[in-house]
């Protein structure tokens, strides 16, 4: 089976290249997400038996002053994709965010309560799962939250980087979600990819988090408990923090139904261990 993959060097990019070595992985210089054609016609000239979506565009402060170029990469490009895989007959599985939602109420969001997302990134990111779908095709969204790995930017590396020069970090504690390991994400999408064949019957959005919700400042106190780091984790409410992107508060979701590609909710502070250990930070 030949898969393409949109993405080289992010964070699930980087997990399936390990998973997939002889897979078709396109970076930037080979597909631009920001020219939305040039991403079809990639995969009808690689004429792969699956595509993978691993690329986007992540910066959610920065989207807020560049949402039409946020909306081309998270929006038509995977449209173009999903269409070019549509006309090829082939499943394409794609990955969205918690931050689709507006983070009302305390209950995990199920996958099809309405999204009404706070900021450019998750509109840009919502007009993706609106493209996919349309395009008519074999296809699975993923919608996953928080990701972290030891590679690239992340918020497990911003704090061990933070722990090195601070003994006190001020964390938002009333934004509650799922860690998720870049690589637990990465077997999700090669279990998917393999059982999504083209039968329409299991398309459609999925969600995947880790497991148990937290709040950045609980996430933060574990990465500095595994890491042995003598930081004090000071809660504070999300107006203590002020970011030019509103995030939701709740963030919760609901993951029973990726039971059917045999799926469960990854320990997130396994995946925390892994990391360190990848980093080579002693516990
Ligand atoms: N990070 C998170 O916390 C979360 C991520 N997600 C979603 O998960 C998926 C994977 O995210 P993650 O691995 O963390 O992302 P990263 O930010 O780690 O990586 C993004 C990838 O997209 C590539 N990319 C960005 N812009 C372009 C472009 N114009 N053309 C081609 N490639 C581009 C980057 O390449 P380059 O290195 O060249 O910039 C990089 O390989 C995305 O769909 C994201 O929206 C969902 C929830 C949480
Ligand atoms: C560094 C820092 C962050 N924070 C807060 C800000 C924010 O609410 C939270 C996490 O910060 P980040 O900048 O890592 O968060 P952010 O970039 O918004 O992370 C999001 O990225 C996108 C791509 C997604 O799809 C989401 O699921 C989510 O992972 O922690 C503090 O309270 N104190 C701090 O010292
Ligand atoms: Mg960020």
């Amino acid at each position: 089976m030949t898969i393409l993959i949109f993405g080289k060097t992010g964070q699930l990019a980087t997990e399936l290249a390990r998973r997939v070595p002889d897979a078709i992985q396109l970076g930037r210089d080979e597909a631009d997400l920001s020219d939305p054609s040039a991403c079809g016609a990639a995969i009808r000239d690689a004429r792969p038996d699956v595509v993978i979506n691993a690329a986007a565009y992540t910066a959610v402060d920065r989207a807020e002053e560049e949402e039409a170029l946020a909306t081309t990469i998270n929006g038509k490009a995977p449209g173009a994709m999903a269409l070019a895989c549509a006309e090829l007959g082939i499943p394409f599985v794609h990955v969205s965010t918690d931050y689709v939602f507006d983070g009302s109420g305390e209950a995990p969001f199920t996958t099809n309560h309405p999204t009404a997302p706070l900021g450019a990134y998750g509109r840009s990111k919502l007009a993706g799962e609106l493209a996919v779908p349309a395009a008519g095709g074999a296809h699975a969204i993923l919608r996953t939250s928080w990701v972290f790995s030891a590679h690239g930017a992340n918020f497990l590396k911003t704090m061990l980087r933070l722990s090195e020069t601070r003994d006190r970090l001020t964390i938002v504690d009333d934004q509650i979600g799922g860690p998720t390991q870049a690589s637990a994400i990465a077997d999700a999408c090669l279990a998917i990819a393999s059982q999504l064949g083209d039968d329409a019957g299991k398309s459609g959005i999925y969600h995947f988090s880790g497991a148990p919700d937290t709040s950045w400042a609980g996430f933060a106190r574990e990465i500095f408990a595994q890491a042995g780091r003598e930081v004090e984790v000071v809660g504070i409410p999300s107006s203590g923090y002020p970011t030019p992107a509103k995030r939701p508060l709740n963030s919760r979701m609901d993951c029973s139904t990726l039971s059917v590609f045999g799926l469960e909710r990854p320990d997130w502070r396994e995946g925390v261990r892994e990391a360190l250990a990848e980093l080579g930070v002693p516990g």
